[in-house]
């Protein structure tokens, strides 16, 4: 039996799926890691913990499964994608903690470029919009900002990543210094239609092409792990969403997929050729795989499971993001409080880097079952600010959505987000897609399967009914809206 692992390195954690021939998983290690918040607004990581946390779960998980390393065909890589890190070429140092993909910081460098008419060059090159989200203005705020880094740069001495190209370039022994076309697509300076690092970008950040990975297909030889004597190929790169989207099967036009994480990202896929939005969504590549491209359009929502987590590390209401259900469950009527989680601003279809958080709807009685369940709501009112953009963008009426993440466990959630929706939310039973998508795409490269054999029937685990009236619906939502207009521009100066 061949096997291949998944490694999946998220916002909130490492993991190393296990998955055999059949495409079953068959074992999973898991581990958290520290969560920087050095001021407001800022996001970091220590890239050590992320590669020290990343190569345990996979120690971990060989040794659980007594899986000889000569039966693993391949490892596929997925990442949280934008979290941007710069590391010295010789030593291997990061010069800086990771910059997550959460971090306002940037926020006047990004009005710089605005002002400096960049916007309509930056939509059509890149697909993005102009924000603190991406990679670009992160690598900037490093050089400018960590002492000598700048001068470094330009000698040839530091290198710039996004967390597969640390990843990799760590488990080949410094060797390859490589990411793949869905990464550098969240860069903000990555030509998606020409297929290479854009000049004009590059020059306006003052960031040196010498610090720039190789940018490769998903599926493909990025280089050999060592692991007790033998070589395992890393055959497949993808960012997370875009891993999401491929393992869920979402390869013909028009098919779409939603995942519940730390935040929560529409995609739906659009074929061969990029399609731009009217309607505050990205344009970014789905993959890319046998010499061809696939575009996607995304809908980024900065907050969705991180608002749960704070339910639980910040306020201390709950112990478990579990406890959310019961709680939601245990209010009975129409819940008056709405939580808009604009921790990190505001991303599609608003992108408003200067929206902060906030709570409407307070009144004495109000106790944390009502807060859990706002906040609850607060994903599925955000999605459907999504899903609204992207129909009609695309032109196409979703059937129903797919759902996958570690949030779509939560039943109240998936029937609230029906119920607002007005449209069926359909969850697979295996809900881990991320992964899938980055073990297909190793394993298709290294002929494990074939692209036919990633079933777009897979068993669902369960269906959600819509059932509110269009009366309720339309009246709920409304009051949605209206609590996001008033979180917006909070922190302009
Ligand atoms: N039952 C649940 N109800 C609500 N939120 C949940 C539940 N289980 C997990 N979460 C949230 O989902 C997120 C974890 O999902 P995951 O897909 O692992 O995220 P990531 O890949 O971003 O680290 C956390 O933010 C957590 O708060
Ligand atoms: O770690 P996740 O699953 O929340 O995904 C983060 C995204 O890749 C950010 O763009």
């Amino acid at each position: 039996m061949k096997y291949i692992i998944s490694l999946d390195q998220g916002t909130t954690s490492s993991r190393a799926l296990l998955v055999d021939e059949a495409g079953q998983i068959k074992g999973m290690v898991q581990k958290e890691f520290k969560q920087i918040f050095p001021k407001s607004g800022w996001v970091e990581h220590d890239p050590k913990e992320i590669l020290d946390t990343q190569l345990g779960v996979l120690d971990e998980l060989i040794e659980k499964e007594r899986i000889a390393p000569e039966d693993i065909a391949a490892i596929g890589i997925t990442n949280q994608r934008e979290t941007t890190m710069v590391w010295d070429k010789i030593t291997g140092e990061p010069v800086y903690n990771a910059i997550v993909w959460q971090d306002k910081r940037t926020a006047d460098i990004c009005e710089n470029l605005k002002n400096r008419g960049l916007t309509e060059h930056v939509r059509k090159t890149t697909g993005l919009v102009i924000d603190s989200y991406f990679s670009g203005t992160k690598v900037k705020w490093i050089l400018d900002n960590v002492e000598g880094a700048r001068q470094k740069a330009e000698n040839g001495d530091l290198l710039m990543g996004t967390v597969d190209s640390w990843l990799v370039w760590n488990m080949t022994n410094k060797e390859k210094h490589v990411t793949d076309y869905t990464n550098a697509s969240r860069t903000m300076i990555y030509d998606i239609v020409e297929l290479k690092w854009d000049e004009k970008l590059l020059k306006a950040l003052g960031i040196p092409k010498l610090m720039l990975p190789e940018v490769k297909p998903s599926a493909h030889h990025f280089g050999d792990y060592e692991f007790r004597g033998v070589k395992i190929p890393i055959a497949g790169i993808a960012g997370d969403q875009q891993a999401a989207l491929f393992g869920q099967a979402c390869f013909k036009k028009g098919t779409a997929k939603n995942t519940y994480g730390t935040g929560c990202f529409m995609l739906m896929n659009t074929g061969e050729n990029p399609q731009f939005s009217k309607n505050g969504l990205l344009t970014t590549i789905a993959y890319g795989l046998d010499g061809k491209i696939n575009y996607a359009l995304e809908g980024s929502i900065f907050i969705a499971g991180a608002a749960i987590q704070w339910l639980r590390d910040g306020l201390e209401l709950i112990k478990d993001a579990k406890e959310t259900e019961a709680l939601a469950e245990s209010v009975e009527d129409e819940n008056p409080v709405y939580v808009v989680p604009a921790f990190a601003g505001l991303g599609a279809p608003y992108w408003d880097m200067y929206a902060r958080g906030a709570i409407f709807g307070l009144t004495r009685d109000t106790g944390k079952a009502h807060l859990a369940k706002a906040t609850l709501e607060s994903l599925a009112y955000q999605t459907k600010d999504i899903l609204k953009a992207m129909e009609d963008d695309s032109g196409i009426q979703l059937k129903n959505l797919r759902v996958d993440g570690g949030a779509c466990a939560n039943n109240y959630l998936m029937q609230f987000q029906a119920d607002i929706l007005d449209s069926e939310v359909h969850r697979p039973e295996v809900i881990e897609s991320t992964a899938m998508g980055a073990a297909f795409l190793a394993g298709i490269h290294v002929g494990v399967w074939k692209q036919e054999d990633v079933d777009e029937s897979r068993p669902m685990n369960r269906i959600f009914k819509p059932s509110f009236d269009r009366v309720k619906r339309k009246r709920l939502y409304k009051k949605w809206q209206k609590a996001v207009e008033r979180t917006k521009g909070w922190e302009e100066q």
